[in-house]
């Protein structure tokens, strides 16, 4: 055993998995074998979340069965309908679905059981359950009603529609869905591996999925998205290069770039730059996607680093009328579908995760009684 940690776990291989793998160097990201750049844009959501959580794309007739237990999902539970107005009241959005996932674990009609198909259907459960748990929070604490969810539209279109409060249009309901694809699942990412240690002590699916989003709420993690937006918002926009100049200077980090596996550009960000310049010229106003590919060049020259998922994705949400502060909740509505997945294969073949410490603290304490010390 090595007697040394290795710092962040870095390059450290905690997992087997087949579903999701990532080639760092070449900048290549796979769900199940299928290159991301051949679902964004082609797959749907669903369709994806059916790959991840059933182990294949589904046939048409497998995607009508998906698609009509994703909209029986969508119905929440007494305990949670009743606790949102006080919820939203006292608690961010991140907070507030880690509260909400827990509360709807108490009402889950399979909640005492991690059995394999138990598991595939509390998956769909919550991954139909977490883009409503964000519409109703965001309507509660506007004191705006929220639009019913449709059983004819896709996740992505009854999301939109439901936290704008309008149709949208064809073309943004397809880029928010292929958004969706691109956060689905990416290996041992932080919230993920928090999951399946959670998962591994053979707790419940719901346990797990509240470590999971208390992870990616962190701005090292999923949280960073709404602070690209945050550092946008505050920049002056004849001024972004002398800007972000001064704050690597002064040692800080720029949110939405660097990447623990990734060499190289991400190639989710290579799809969420294109959306952004689409969405921000369809606009009439491309400021804020002219401002980050700005940074973006500021970056690479200062430090060699690249966007990472995050960066071009706070545009692409600002653009598509998203609040600021549910981008990270976005985040979630599109991981569930890997979260979960990531669960069934932890339980079907399950070790307890537990590490070896390094101890850097005192040896040899003489103890005194408490008057003494
Ligand atoms: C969905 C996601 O989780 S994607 C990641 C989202 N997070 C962010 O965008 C936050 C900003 N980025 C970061 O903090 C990091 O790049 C992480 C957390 C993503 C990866 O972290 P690590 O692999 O541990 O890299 P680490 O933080 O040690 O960085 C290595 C070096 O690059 C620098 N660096 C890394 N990212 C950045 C950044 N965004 N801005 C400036 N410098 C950076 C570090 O300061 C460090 O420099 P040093 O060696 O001179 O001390
Ligand atoms: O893999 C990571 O460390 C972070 C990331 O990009 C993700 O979770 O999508």
């Amino acid at each position: 055993m090595a007697d040394k940690p290795t710092k962040g776990l870095a390059d450290v291989v905690a997992a087997s998995t087949a579903l999701s793998d990532i080639d760092g160097k070449a900048g290549r990201l796979f769900y199940r074998g299928y290159d991301i750049h051949d679902l964004a844009g082609r797959t749907s959501f669903e369709e994806t979340a059916h790959l991840l959580q059933h182990g294949s794309l589904p046939t048409r007739a497998q995607l009508a069965d998906y698609g009509a237990e994703l909209v029986r999902g969508r119905t929440l539970g007494a305990l949670v309908e009743s606790n949102i107005p006080e919820i939203a009241e006292k608690q961010g959005p991140m907070e507030a679905l880690r509260t909400l996932v827990s509360l709807s674990g108490a009402e889950d009609p399979e909640k005492d059981s991690n059995s394999p198909e138990a598991n595939r259907r509390k998956a769909a459960r919550l991954t139909a359950q977490q883009p409503i748990l964000v519409a109703r929070y965001h309507a509660a604490r506007t004191g705006g009603a929220v639009l019913d969810p449709d059983p004819e539209l896709s996740v992505a279109a009854n999301f939109l529609r439901q936290i704008t409060g309008r149709d949208p249009s064809a073309r943004e309901v397809a880029i928010f869905d292929a958004c969706l694809v691109l956060h689905a699942d990416h290996t041992m990412n932080a919230s993920t591996f928090a999951a399946r240690v959670c998962a591994a002590t053979l707790s419940d699916m719901h346990s797990a999925i509240v470590a999971a989003i208390g992870t990616l709420k962190g701005p090292l993690h999923g949280g960073a998205n709404e602070q690209v937006m945050r550092t946008l918002e505050g920049l002056d926009p004849e001024g972004v290069a002398q800007a972000v100049r001064d704050k690597l200077a002064a040692g800080e980090k720029i949110m939405g770039f660097g990447h623990r596996v990734y060499k190289t550009e991400d190639p989710r960000a290579t799809h969420l730059r294109r959306m952004s310049q689409e969405l921000g010229e369809a606009s009439g106003d491309d400021t804020f996607y002219r401002m980050s590919k700005e940074m973006e060049e500021v970056v690479f020259a200062e430090k060699g680093l690249y966007p990472n998922v995050d960066f071009y994705a706070a545009t692409v949400y600002h653009y598509l009328g998203i609040p600021t502060d549910l981008f990270t909740p976005v985040f979630s509505v599109s991981r569930m579908s890997g979260w979960t997945a990531h669960v069934i294969e932890q339980h079907a073949d399950n070790r307890l995760i537990r590490p070896d410490s390094e101890y850097i603290g005192e040896r040899d304490q003489k103890w005194a009684p408490i008057d003494e010390r």
